[in-house]
């Protein structure tokens, strides 16, 4: 997968409804609910729902080269595994549009230069503020900073929990689905990889 397949998911803003029509959408979903829109308790919620909407998608909003952009060259010959570990988000699944709650540890072997390490954390928000399948959010992650960043390889381990499999459907709550992706050296040197792991389940 290279960038152009992440860029080209974003929609343009002027691209996208209308806010009256997001909200007359809500209120459709009310009904289709059973509820009725009109009634005193939902007057506001068409408007809060596109407001959250708003927050909750803002991944598409955001151009990852300048999120990335930010580099260091001097770290006095540091080479070694840069892990953030632990980096909690929140997603929705695109098949049934619920919440996705998780962790992604996301490592990378640099090659010169270094990232700005909450810049890892602000991917993770990045892709999980999109509509996602776990699979695609994992390589999606790891494209952007392999592209960007070009290091020597980057691990990207994502655990979670998927509200379409606990609250609906098969109903099995407690249940965590782990997805990773590798890159070069994390991809072809075992032991590196190996390392990776252990430093992620080490406490
Ligand atoms: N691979 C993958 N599947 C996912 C993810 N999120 C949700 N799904 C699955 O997407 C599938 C959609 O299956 P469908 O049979 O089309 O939809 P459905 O009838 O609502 O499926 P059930 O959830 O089994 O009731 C389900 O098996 C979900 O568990 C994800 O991140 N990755
Ligand atoms: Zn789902």
């Amino acid at each position: 997968m290279g960038m152009d397949a992440i860029v080209n998911k974003l929609a343009p803003l002027d691209k996208r409804p209308s806010r009256e029509e997001a909200e007359e959408a809500v209120r459709v979903l009310l009904r289709w609910a059973g509820d009725d829109p009109a009634r005193e308790g939902l007057i506001d919620t068409p408007k809060r729902v596109a407001n959250a909407y708003r927050e909750l998608f803002s991944g598409y909003d955001a151009d990852i080269e300048d999120v990335l952009g930010t580099t260091f060259e001097e770290v006095a010959g540091y080479d070694d595994i840069v892990l953030v570990r632990d980096i909690p988000f929140f997603s929705h699944c695109e098949h049934h549009v619920l919440p996705v709650i998780g962790k992604a540890h996301v490592a990378y072997l640099p090659d010169s230069r270094v990232l700005g390490l909450s810049k890892i954390a602000r991917v993770v928000e990045v892709f999980g503020r999109r509509l996602q399948t776990q699979e695609a959010m994992t390589a999606q992650i790891a494209t952007a900073i392999d592209e960007t960043l070009r290091p020597q390889g980057v691990a990207v381990f994502i655990e979670a929990e998927h509200m379409c499999m606990a609250m609906r459907g098969v109903q099995k709550s407690g249940s965590t689905t782990l997805t990773t992706t590798f890159t070069g050296r994390f991809k072809d040197n075992a032991v590196e990889q190996a390392r990776f792991m252990s430093m992620v389940r080490g406490r």
